[in-house]
């Protein structure tokens, strides 16, 4: 799967529903004349969102929809169950947050499959609980304020303990999980604290739809990194390649870059270890000089672009990134991940360090050649540097 930077997606999630919450608050003027459009269109809006999340596989959002749904009509129609709902906000809180924990610890499975069965169980579960919790809660506080040792603690273990844990845990997962889904679970939990606190001063509709719209962001993008990225490396793919084809001017300079010996490699390792050592040399791939996008072009095969450059800059480039593999002690990982302390603590024969060689061929843009035609001749220049011995760059 592709990853994320966990960090910068989180911080990137999070700001981006901020700016709309805050863009809608600054120009309520400008839309407070379709209020009453926005709000038929809220139902729409979702549904459509869960739709569109199921069908691109994003089952964890559809099912979110889904809720949203609920509690909207819940709130905008008289249902037998609105006045409950309406009455029952610190439940709603409490639920609501837990879910979206709950949501960020699954996986995205079929949306309609026998999981839903088992995820609508867990739901009726956390809400069963949160009422459990919630009704005993004067037993708990009573017994905590007459122990001396937790009386302190007996304001805040109702919601602000739980939520706290809930909030920092969902950071966490965003995080280290390094996927635009948990960071969107992440930022939709900050989103209904506000919202069910009142911090937001913004109608339940216009926060829906907000939103909506940041889901249906999130698997937009979702799904074009995995159309356009390498599951394993994360690198752009040869379709990326074939789209920047478009947009190059008259002159470039294509690389075609190969792992040597690799069928070797992989027999004496083993295919994981082979894996790895991929995502290895595409970390070293990327760290390219003189403006070289890099992209696997498919199996132990990498191309490095360098728009606007002649064969002269990218060779330059090119050695480098050939030296910098071939000096590179891979460190494996074992099936096992240790922790830090035992790694270091190991004999070193316990830790697998290996060292790979690429052979690049290079061709530069001539006049009136097309794209298929350059990686053809880096294509041939690299079957030279093959023949030469590998472990070479051959124009
Ligand atoms: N582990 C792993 N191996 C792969 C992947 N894609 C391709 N390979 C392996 O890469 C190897 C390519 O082998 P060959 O094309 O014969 O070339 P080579 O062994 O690298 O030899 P030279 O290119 O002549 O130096 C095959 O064994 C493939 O199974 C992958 O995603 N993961």
């Amino acid at each position: 799967m592709y990853k994320f930077e966990g960090v910068k997606t989180t911080l990137g999630c999070t700001f981006g529903l901020v700016i709309c919450m805050f863009s809608a608050l600054h120009f309520q003027q400008d839309w407070q004349h379709y209020a009453a459009t926005i709000s038929q269109l809220t139902l729409p809006i979702l549904l459509f969102c869960a739709g569109f999340s199921a069908q691109f596989n994003r089952s964890r959002l559809a099912l979110i929809c889904l809720l949203w749904t609920l509690l909207f009509i819940s709130q905008s129609y008289a249902l037998p169950w609105s006045i409950w709902v309406k009455n029952s906000t610190s439940w709603l809180l409490l639920c609501g947050a837990i879910t979206l924990f709950l949501m960020s610890l699954m996986q995205d499975r079929a949306l309609f499959s026998r999981h839903l069965l088992t995820r609508l169980a867990m739901l009726g579960f956390i809400g069963l609980s949160t009422h459990f919790w919630l009704s005993s809660q004067e037993t708990i506080n009573s017994w905590l304020t007459n122990n001396k040792h937790t009386n302190l603690l007996a304001p805040y273990v109702t919601y602000h303990v739980p939520l706290f844990l809930i909030g920092s845990l969902l950071f966490w997962r965003s995080l280290t999980h390094k996927c635009l889904t948990r960071a969107t679970l992440f930022s939709s939990f900050l989103l209904w604290l506000a919202l069910q606190l009142n911090w937001l001063a913004l109608p339940l509709d216009v926060v829906i739809v907000i939103v909506a719209f940041v889901y249906l962001l999130t698997v937009s993008i979702d799904s074009y990194f995995l159309a356009y990225r390498d599951d394993l490396t994360g690198l752009p793919t040869r379709r990326a390649l074939n789209q920047l084809s478009l947009s190059l001017g008259r002159k470039y300079t294509v690389a075609m870059l190969d792992i040597d010996h690799f069928k070797k490699f992989n027999d004496t390792y083993g295919h994981d270890i082979g894996d790895q050592v991929l995502k290895l040399v595409a970390s070293k791939l990327v760290k390219v000089k003189s403006g070289g996008k890099v992209f696997r072009y498919g199996g132990e095969e990498f191309t490095v672009v360098f728009p606007s450059k002649t064969s002269d800059v990218a060779l330059d480039a090119l050695e480098q990134l050939r030296e910098d593999i071939a000096n590179y002690d891979m460190v494996i990982r074992q099936q096992n991940r240790q922790s830090k302390k035992s790694r270091q603590s190991k004999p070193p024969s316990d830790r697998k360090v290996v060292n790979v060689t690429v052979s690049i061929g290079i061709a530069s843009r001539q006049a009136k050649q097309k794209f298929e035609e350059v990686v053809k001749n880096a294509d041939v220049a690299l079957y030279r540097a093959k023949k030469k011995g590998r472990n070479n760059v051959s124009d």
